[in-house]
């Protein structure tokens, strides 16, 4: 816990502690793992698509493999033979026979980068795809378990990981393997006792050389991660930095942020020692090589066993499998890492929904023009095992009534709503749409004839025309006008100054409030549901904008059964039935008028709503 603490020494709060805290979390991740034949074969599966490209490029390693030492070959020969020998015509066709290896080599080299970027290409991207669909399908409760950032580096960092696996580090090590056996073998062909050196110091090496190469690598990861983390820290400071201003929280915010940055600094050190450490010493390696080679070489040359040509040609192998060792060991470290990135991404493929339809459940016949029945019985609901949120709710809705959800914060409207919209399946008790039970429904069928317009009406990226179409792509630009008609809200449109054509911005930001609701109000009408589901918002907005809201409302409401989380006192007073909650159960119903003439729970609550 040492460093977590303050660099001024003051106590941190649990919110900065938790800040530092996370980086712990995330390095609890699994970084490597050994090599698992099933992670690896089912990644080789997702190259299928371009197989011939992948078994040529296969093909073409190979031939890399014996082309790479044989050029090395071919210059301690020319020099042993022809250059020693004096013979300027061999010398002539050597270098000529030379060349022409050198320029196929580099020729099939051009194809190995480009096959190699499209198998590399074709698996990531069915991966993400596969990782989109997969948390698509996801219902509510996961995305409350998973954080979105988790998410995102499976999509992203693990996802490189097995780009560079499959588009790298398979083939370069086909490669390196390949030109480490040819020039072992023309090593153990040209003199084996000078071989035997070789082959006994290879494995120090490798050993040397992957112990620093992972230190490395876990180094380099930690730098990332705290870069992040400073990345994250500022984004969110400059995006609250009105509540800091406010709350006058700019240096204890300071000192979070030079903790970060302390942090990040302390783990760039430790990656430049540990780089500082690992070139020099695989440098001196192959000096150390080189040195006792020449000592040994020399000696038998010397001695008459071993011919000069023979040590000349020698070098150049030698000097050909330093580089295989060192390379190997780091892409061994490369595909120990994907190893774990390929563990996470595909759990997360694989994630069976903890629910999903039952394979007997039938679409919810399509009506035209009257609301869904929804009924209540004797429904019990829990997010957390053995903590129920909901208790006993009984309630018919018919088709075409509206009803208003009150109550305090916490008291189960949302949960009501999460029910009916079949995001969360009941723990007891029974939910019957037009008289069939909601298990027996499709989620689908249920969904397509509901619309659902949130507190925070969420709006993508796009024009207004996109998002009001967002249910109906198809729709025309006529159609949309027709229903802006309809809401009484059309001079939305005009006042935007590229009408319907208007980047909304980022979440709609360049929307006002009422105009980001209107335009919500407007995609659910487009949707034309049977069942509407809505939390009305809280903000404060203009008496007109206000007006507009409720005419707009009131025109989407007809004909249409919905369910309203209620803040304002003039929607409450429209509905068909008013159900107050109280820590999860309903505790009066009926109309307003008679609610309030009862003088129990909502007419207390009744004073808390905005006419
Ligand atoms: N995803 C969740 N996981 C666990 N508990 C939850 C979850 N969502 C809500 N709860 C709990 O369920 C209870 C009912 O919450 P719910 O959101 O239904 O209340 P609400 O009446 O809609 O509140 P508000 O008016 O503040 O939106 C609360 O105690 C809340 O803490």
């Amino acid at each position: 816990m040492n460093d977590l603490k303050s660099p001024r020494g003051i106590d941190r709060t649990p919110r900065e502690i938790g800040l530092l805290q996370r980086q712990r979390d995330s390095e609890e991740e699994a970084f490597t793992r050994p090599l698992e034949w099933s992670l690896i074969t089912r990644l080789i599966s997702y190259t299928k698509p371009i197989a011939f490209k992948r078994n040529l490029l296969i093909a073409l390693t190979l031939v890399r493999a014996i082309q790479l030492p044989l050029l090395a070959w071919m210059v301690g020969s020319i020099i042993a033979g022809p250059i020693a020998q004096f013979d300027t015509d061999l010398l002539f066709w050597s270098v000529a026979g030379y060349l022409l290896l050198a320029f196929s080599t580099d020729f099939l080299f051009h194809f190995r980068q480009r096959f190699a970027q499209e198998i590399g290409e074709t698996v990531v991207k069915t991966l993400r795809s596969e990782i989109f669909e997969a948390v698509q399908r996801q219902p509510m409760a996961f995305f409350q378990r998973v954080k979105l950032g988790s998410i995102i580096g499976r999509m992203t960092s693990d996802v490189q990981t097995l780009r560079t696996a499959i588009q790298d580090v398979f083939f370069v090590s086909i490669v390196q393997v390949g030109i480490l056996v040819f020039a072992a073998s023309l090593m153990a062909y040209t003199d084996l006792v000078m071989f035997a050196i070789v082959a006994a110091l290879a494995p120090i090496l490798w050993a040397i050389n992957r112990h620093f190469r992972s230190r490395l690598s876990q180094s380099s990861r930690q730098t990332q991660e705290s870069f992040s983390r400073v990345t994250a820290n500022l984004a969110e400071s400059v995006n609250g930095i009105r509540i800091t201003q406010g709350f006058a929280r700019e240096s204890r915010n300071a000192d979070l942020f030079r903790a970060l940055i302390v942090d990040h600094a302390r783990f760039n050190m430790m990656l430049a020692r540990t780089s500082a450490l690992l070139i020099p010493l695989l440098e001196l390696n192959s000096q150390f090589f080189i040195a006792l080679l020449l000592f040994v070489g020399g000696w038998r040359t010397l001695d008459g066993a071993m011919e000069i040509a023979d040590l000349i040609r020698f070098f150049f192998l030698a000097n050909l499998c330093f580089g295989p060792i060192q390379t190997l060991g780091s892409q061994f470290n490369q595909a120990l890492i994907a190893m774990a990135g390929a563990e996470r991404v595909f759990k997360l493929i694989d994630q069976e929904p903890d629910w999903t339809d039952a394979p007997s459940a039938q679409a919810l016949p399509a009506k035209d023009a009257s609301g869904i029945e929804v009924e209540f019985r004797d429904v019990t609901f829990s997010y957390v095992a053995g903590k129920p949120v909901l208790h006993d709710i009984n309630f018919k809705a018919e088709a075409g009534q509206s009803i208003a959800l009150v109550g305090h914060t916490g008291s189960g409207k949302s949960s009501i709503l999460n029910l009916v919209s079949k995001f969360y399946l009941p723990d007891k008790g029974q939910i019957k749409l037009d008289g069939q039970d909601l298990l027996n429904l499709t989620s689908d069928s249920i969904h397509d004839q509901m619309g659902i317009v949130t507190q925070q009406n969420f709006l993508f990226s796009g024009t207004v025309l996109d998002n009001i179409r967002m249910p109906r792509p198809e729709a025309s630009e006529a159609e949309v006008q027709k229903i802006l008609l309809e809401l009484d809200c059309d001079d939305l449109v005009e006042d935007l100054s590229h009408g319907l054509h208007t980047d909304v911005g980022e979440r709609g930001a360049s929307l006002s409030l009422g105009q980001r609701q209107l335009v919500c109000f407007a995609r659910a009408m487009l949707a034309n549901p049977r069942l509407l589901i809505l939390d009305e918002a809280t903000s404060a907005i203009d008496s007109l904008t206000e007006a507009k809201l409720q005419t707009a409302l009131e025109r989407l409401l007809l004909g249409r059964t919905s369910f309203i989380v209620a803040h304002r006192l003039s929607t409450i007073r429209k509905a068909d039935l008013v159900l107050v909650l109280d820590k999860g159960r309903i505790v009066e119903r009926g109309t307003h008028d008679k609610l309030l003439q009862a003088g129990g729970p909502y007419a207390t609550l009744c004073q808390n709503f905005s006419s």
